[in-house]
């Protein structure tokens, strides 16, 4: 049984003040519920305040990215250990903003999956196509060398205790949402795929997202699909009330 992983990627929005308010509204929203995991993924800088924030409510914490390397001469760059010892659960690597703006490759990312699980970190790592591969016909072939490439010598075990989120490029920020066929589809594509590098078990186990334009009056259909295991949620996940409704549809 996959518990739903609904997590909120912040990306560059909140300040410290702004993300604690916004965790105390969210413990409020939703006290009590059980049957989801919920995560939230602030800016670095709001890690601190938001990991004691978080402390006993049984929610998450995740970074939106690390660098594949424990400490060094890396001006700019925050390592696995920092984020672990700041409370991180979760890390999201391979995002695809990393990949357009930031130049990292499926080599980097694969590194950066290692170092994380090294140090106790659950990769969420994220892969999608652009709308020229999915109008080529050419996704699963896209979506299935990011998935070999980023997850490339992972034990089956590691396999097992990862989360992918499958965030078609076109779909993010953009309030076009693919439809819960189509995400369904890739999902499965994904996890038969996981099934040939780390066996049945492990593809069995893996939880696998779908992010992209995710709101509160598609997310029930999205999350209702069989191999669709939560949500990585961008934009609807910076208001208390939206991101809370998305979690209550991942019950539904
Ligand atoms: O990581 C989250 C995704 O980039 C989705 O963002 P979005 O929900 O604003 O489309």
């Amino acid at each position: 049984m996959r518990i739903p992983l609904l997590a909120g990627n912040w990306k560059m929005y909140k300040t410290v003040t702004e993300a604690v308010e916004f965790v105390r509204g969210l413990k409020e929203a939703l006290a009590g519920i059980q049957g989801v995991e919920v995560a939230v993924c602030p800016p670095f800088t709001a890690l601190y305040a938001v990991a004691r924030e978080l402390q006993g409510t049984g929610m998450a914490l995740g970074a939106q990215n690390m660098y594949q390397a424990e400490e060094g001469a890396y001006t700019g760059e925050v390592s696995p250990v920092m984020l672990k010892e700041i409370g991180c659960r979760y890390v999201i690597l391979g995002h695809s903003e990393r990949r357009q703006y930031f130049g990292e490759s499926d080599e980097m990312i694969n590194a950066k999956v290692k170092l994380a699980l090294k140090h106790g970190l659950t990769p969420i790592v994220c892969v999608g196509e652009h709308l020229k591969d999915r109008e080529a016909g050419n996704t699963e072939k896209v979506v299935g060398e990011q998935v070999r490439r980023s997850l490339a010598g992972l034990s089956a075990a590691e396999l097992a205790g990862l989360v992918v989120a499958y965030e078609p490029v076109w779909a993010i920020g953009t309030g076009r949402t693919a439809s819960p066929e189509d995400a369904q589809q890739v999902n499965a594509f994904i996890r038969s795929l996981l099934a040939e590098m780390g066996g049945q078990e492990a593809a069995r186990q893996v939880r696998i997202q779908y992010g992209g334009s995710v709101k509160p009056d598609n997310a029930a259909e999205l999350l209702g699909q069989p191999d669709i295991d939560g949500a990585l949620v961008g934009g609807a996940s910076l208001k208390v009330e939206s991101f809370a409704a998305i979690v209550r549809a991942a019950l539904q």
